[in-house]
């Protein structure tokens, strides 16, 4: 029951419809069913094997990588959240999120008819209107983080206003961030109301649930999380804001994947999940690409279903597509992809 106590889910008015054709319908959640994760057990050991040997099991061949790595690109939310960031580095993120290869590179990959841009440009609320106006006509969306995020610890009601702000700027998603404590307490009816009131004051913008899974402890509460987020109208779970001490780890990513399938087998509803903090190469990005195929298939490599939160992995995605069409690397540091 959202947080409001109204029994019935009202929709907010239409703000902000996907510049991209978003063939996926909005999550609309379920009532919360504890008995659908309260059993549950995860074998944290088999989760990190099978995570250690996702990229042995499968190898990409190298003529195959370069177009794994363009396709990573069209996946990333570009993203820029520091406390130094202004419209200008926004503007000049945006330019880069229209065009994140060089044109020689475009040229020589045979994609000139359709250049590749990123899934989506992800900035702090007061930087939406920046990246709104850079990315006009671009068809890329503004997602935006929101509800005190990294921490989350304001009051809930001052959370819900940065929602409503954010998308009045014109976000069309909202990356926003969980109560840890809710988890460790294992309180999932708080959990639940928080994210579905979250869900309602997104109105038409899409809502990624941040879990900050490297402070929820244990990978069983990984788990229930992403399951009571699902079912609370979460349309993407999101593994991290970037900033706690571990973000993005492919044991957690592993999880969060199968509660998403879990949570199809329940529902039928395909949920997205974005794995953010600390990917940096492009070998992260072709582990996590492997780990979206094998786990939860090729749907989940389009980007109404999976995004990459990145702020720097795209910058050696670029270094190997030129090593790729060059022969050479454009610059001293080297990220073997082997
Ligand atoms: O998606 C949001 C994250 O902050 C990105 O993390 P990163 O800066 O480690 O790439």
């Amino acid at each position: 029951m959202p947080a409001d106590g109204s029994t019935e889910r009202k929709t907010a008015p239409a703000s902000n419809t996907p510049p991209l054709s978003n063939a996926l319908k909005r999550n609309d959640g379920t009532p919360l069913h504890v008995d659908w994760f309260e059993g549950a057990q995860v074998n944290t050991s088999a989760a990190e094997r099978r995570a250690a040997t996702l990229t042995t099991r499968r190898t990409v061949k190298k003529e195959y990588q370069a177009a794994w790595l363009v396709k990573a690109v069209t996946l990333m939310d570009l993203t820029t959240l520091a406390g130094d960031d202004t419209p200008g580095r926004v503007q000049r993120l945006c330019a880069k999120a229209r065009r994140p290869f060089r044109e020689d590179l475009v040229e020589a990959l045979g994609l000139q008819a359709n250049p590749p841009k990123v899934g989506a440009v992800c900035v702090y609320p007061t930087m939406v209107a920046p990246a709104v106006k850079a990315l006009e006509g671009s068809g890329i969306p503004v997602a935006s983080v929101a509800t005190g995020f990294p921490a989350g610890l304001t009051p809930l009601k001052q959370r819900l206003e940065e929602i409503h702000y954010a998308v009045g700027e014109g976000a069309h998603e909202i990356d926003i961030v969980i109560t840890r404590a809710h988890v460790l307490n294992g309180d999932w009816q708080a959990l639940y109301d928080e994210v579905a009131a979250m869900r309602e004051a997104c109105g038409e913008a899409h809502l990624k649930a941040i879990l900050a899974t490297g402070d929820l402890k244990t990978l069983r509460n990984v788990y229930k999380a992403s399951m009571v987020a699902m079912q609370a109208g979460a349309d993407f779970i999101k593994t991290s804001t970037g900033k706690e001490d571990v973000n993005a780890t492919l044991p957690v990513s592993l999880v969060m994947c199968r509660a998403i399938r879990d949570y199809l087998a329940l529902t039928g509803f395909k949920i997205g999940f974005k794995p953010a903090g600390g990917l940096r190469t492009a070998k992260d990005a072709m582990a996590w690409l492997i780990l979206m195929k094998e786990e939860l298939g090729n749907d989940w490599l389009e980007p109404d279903l999976f995004r990459i939160g990145a702020s720097s992995l795209l910058a050696d995605i670029e270094r190997q597509i030129e090593h790729y069409v060059t022969g050479r690397y454009s610059s001293t540091i080297r990220h073997a992809l082997a």
